[in-house]
């Protein structure tokens, strides 16, 4: 599997140093509050579960499976809900969990979705953000690392369903997809 990835990114424990750090910010900012980690499917699978165990205080889980890529590495702008939220998040202060903001188009339609829904506070966590890849202006208020402008793949990030289980981030090599 290692052949197809051009440059390891991020290692393992550079991972979970930063879930460390952005899980104890969110403790500190949600003190004697209720916060719903929401983890959007499947790419933030690893991340969530590092994220929840660093937030020590009381926090709830649910999930949901948004999908716009397909098996490409261009977005097709459509974000399709495959799977909703179990909880009512109406009057819930909600935390988005997400593995990567590229063009921030699936951020700005689950943004829209839950404010019409009635949450009291909606904020995001990724943990990594693609400045160069925006489309639409979202904000990332739990921010891991930037990455550049390629294909990334590793610790839930896939290619066509392949490389989320690799326990790093890295760029896949060009030659492996098509655009
Ligand atoms: O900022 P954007 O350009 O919208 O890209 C980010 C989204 O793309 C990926 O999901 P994808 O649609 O590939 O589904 P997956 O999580 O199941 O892989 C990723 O997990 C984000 O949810
Ligand atoms: O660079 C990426 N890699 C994997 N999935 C993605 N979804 C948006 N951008 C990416």
């Amino acid at each position: 599997m290692d052949a197809d990835i051009k440059k390891v990114l991020y290692s393992e424990q550079e991972i979970q140093a930063v879930t460390q750090r952005l899980g104890q910010q969110i403790t500190a900012d949600y003190q004697g509050k209720n916060p719903l980690l929401v983890c959007i499917l499947k790419g933030a699978y690893l991340f969530m579960a590092d994220i929840a165990k660093n937030v020590s205080d009381y926090a709830e889980v649910d999930f949901m499976n948004v999908s716009s890529y397909g098996d490409g590495v261009v977005s097709t702008g459509n974000v399709k809900i495959i799977k909703d939220l179990d909880i009512d998040v109406k009057g819930r202060d909600v935390i988005i969990v997400e593995d990567i903001v590229d063009t921030g188009q699936t951020l700005a339609y689950l943004i829209d979705l839950f404010n019409g829904r009635d949450v009291k506070s909606v904020k995001v966590c990724s943990l990594l953000d693609k400045p160069e890849g925006r489309k639409v202006d979202v904000q990332v208020d739990y921010a891991g690392f930037e990455v550049p402008n390629e294909f990334v793949v590793g610790y839930g990030l896939d290619y066509a369903e392949k490389y989320r289980n690799l326990p790093y981030i890295g760029i896949l090599k060009p030659e492996i997809y098509t655009e």
